[in-house]
């Protein structure tokens, strides 16, 4: 479904990515796991273009995507979520979803208001922000942004979803919530996932396959398995610690 070919990303005199290459299948969830500034966020940028890369290129579903603009990549099926949990704070729940929602408008304007109305309750009741839909979302916990954030990015009907450290600031119930949710992003609605994530045991838990970066290079790349067993990626990221 996801192809990365060899892609480098540039800053001045930084190299942020190093001929990054990797796919995604079909119906699979995918970690992107390392160090602080390994390059995560750069590969996600650049995959959803919100900024090229210096070097190489990604196809999605066969086509090169590289070069398209970000309301193009949503408009295919590639939507993402931001390290700090993004919704409108002044919005409602409720209102909030309905942004997500501008892409459908556009992609199949046939859709009437009340189809619209209908889809935007379904994915409240999915993501279990129904009970808050009045609510404005700054009053929201951390654990119910995140949801909301998830929910307005499946308002855009995605193929592909990006997650950039969804568990980040949670607790381990929220992290347990959140899992739980991704599963059935993937099962239910047959959504492809791509995560970065720090946080292993939910990453472990969850991944068919993990890509690990480190100083902009893909240093391993395999099953949870088999990358809690690298030793390369013990000595770079893991730490003992954190297979005991
Ligand atoms: N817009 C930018 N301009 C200059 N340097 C940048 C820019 N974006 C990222 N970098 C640098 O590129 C490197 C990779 O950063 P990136 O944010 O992709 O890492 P990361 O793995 O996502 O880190 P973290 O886990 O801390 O979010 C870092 O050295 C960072 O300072």
């Amino acid at each position: 479904m996801l192809e990365v070919k060899g892609i480098s990303r540039f800053f001045k005199g930084l190299v942020a990515l190093d001929d990054v290459t990797f796919t995604v299948k079909q119906g699979d969830i995918l970690g992107i796991i390392g160090p602080n500034g390994a390059g995560k966020s750069t590969l996600f940028n650049c995959i959803t273009c919100f900024f090229p890369p210096s070097k190489g290129e990604v196809y999605f579903e066969g086509k090169k995507i590289t070069g398209l603009n970000p309301f193009q990549i949503t408009e295919l099926g590639l939507t993402r979520t931001f390290q700090h949990t993004q919704v409108f704070p002044k919005l409602s729940v409720y209102e909030n979803i309905t942004t997500g929602q501008y892409v459908m408008k556009r992609k199949d304007p046939s859709r009437t208001k009340r189809q619209l109305e209908q889809k935007a309750h379904e994915i409240m009741e999915f993501v279990g922000v129904s009970e808050y839909k009045d609510t404005t979302a700054e009053n929201l916990s951390l654990g119910y942004q995140t949801r909301l954030a998830i929910g307005i990015a499946l308002a855009t009907e995605p193929k592909l979803f990006l997650l950039d450290e969804p568990a980040a600031g949670m607790n381990p119930e929220e992290t347990k919530q959140l899992v739980h949710l991704l599963r059935e992003i993937r099962t239910k609605l047959g959504v492809t996932i791509i995560l970065i994530e720090h946080d292993m045991k939910a990453v472990m838990g969850l991944c068919d396959k993990i890509v690990v970066l480190e100083y902009g290079k893909k240093i391993a790349e395999g099953t949870p398995q088999e990358i809690q067993e690298n030793p390369r990626v013990i000595e770079a990221y893991l730490g003992s610690e954190a297979l005991a």
